[in-house]
């Protein structure tokens, strides 16, 4: 799952993960982690979601990170919003009132760079990375955002039954890559309608994470 493997999928429009609304355990819980007008949102992964849509128009502001430059244009022109746009180290930023993207790889998205971040929203983020990857994300993410809290939506199911992404997280594999930073609790858990991608019986899990 390199970095030409998700441009390719942009560029042929093979993007079945960009949910058509909000996610509805966003919307369920996500006021459980940032409660307050104005907190700062980081998204990882963040594509072109309507997460974001969501997110801005409950009053809080977004910083995200995503590879592909066209699903960025394309956020902005959906939101409605003209970026500014602006080197930032080896990365591109766009930004907006309310709003900053980091287009490149999120290993290169510093601390710095990311700035304030007073909670997490992980969607399609976590799952949609091979294991050999995940441990270095979710150090990476604990590190750039100083440990903040996070919503975190994972899928459950045979991992024999189907090739990733997205990839299978169990909660034992949440707790070894959480537990030392986090306190985690199963805050839902929703059968995910007609199975994945039509053909594997998978929940999808909403996880809260709170700082120890
Ligand atoms: C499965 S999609 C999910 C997008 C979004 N979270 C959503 O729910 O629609 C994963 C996204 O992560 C981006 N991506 C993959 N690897 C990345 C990396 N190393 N750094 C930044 N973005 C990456 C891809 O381009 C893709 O848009």
């Amino acid at each position: 799952m390199d970095a030409e493997f998700w441009h390719r999928k942009w560029q042929d429009r093979d993007i079945g993960f960009h949910a058509p609304e909000a996610n509805p355990l966003l919307v369920g819980h996500f006021s459980r982690i940032a409660a307050r007008r104005g907190a700062r949102v980081f998204v990882p992964l963040c594509g072109k979601t309507l997460d974001i849509h969501w997110l801005l128009a409950q009053g809080y502001r977004v910083v995200g990170a995503e590879l592909n430059r066209q699903a960025t244009v394309e956020l902005f022109s959906e939101l409605g919003v003209e970026p500014e746009i602006a080197p930032a180290g080896g990365l591109e930023h766009f930004s907006a009132e309310g709003i900053d993207i980091f287009v490149g790889d999120i290993f290169d998205v510093s601390r710095r760079l990311v700035g304030e971040v007073d909670a997490i929203y992980d969607r399609a983020a976590l799952v949609a990375l091979p294991p050999e990857m995940r441990e270095r994300y979710t150090a990476h993410l604990v590190e750039i955002s100083n440990g903040a809290p996070q919503l975190l939506i994972t899928f459950e199911y045979d991992q024999a039954l189907m090739p990733g992404p997205p990839f299978a997280v169990s909660g034992e594999e949440m707790a070894q890559h959480y537990g030392g930073n986090y306190s985690l609790e199963l805050a839902d858990s929703q059968p995910v309608p007609g199975g994945l991608k039509g053909r594997c019986a998978a929940t999808e899990n909403a996880w809260i994470l709170q700082g120890k």
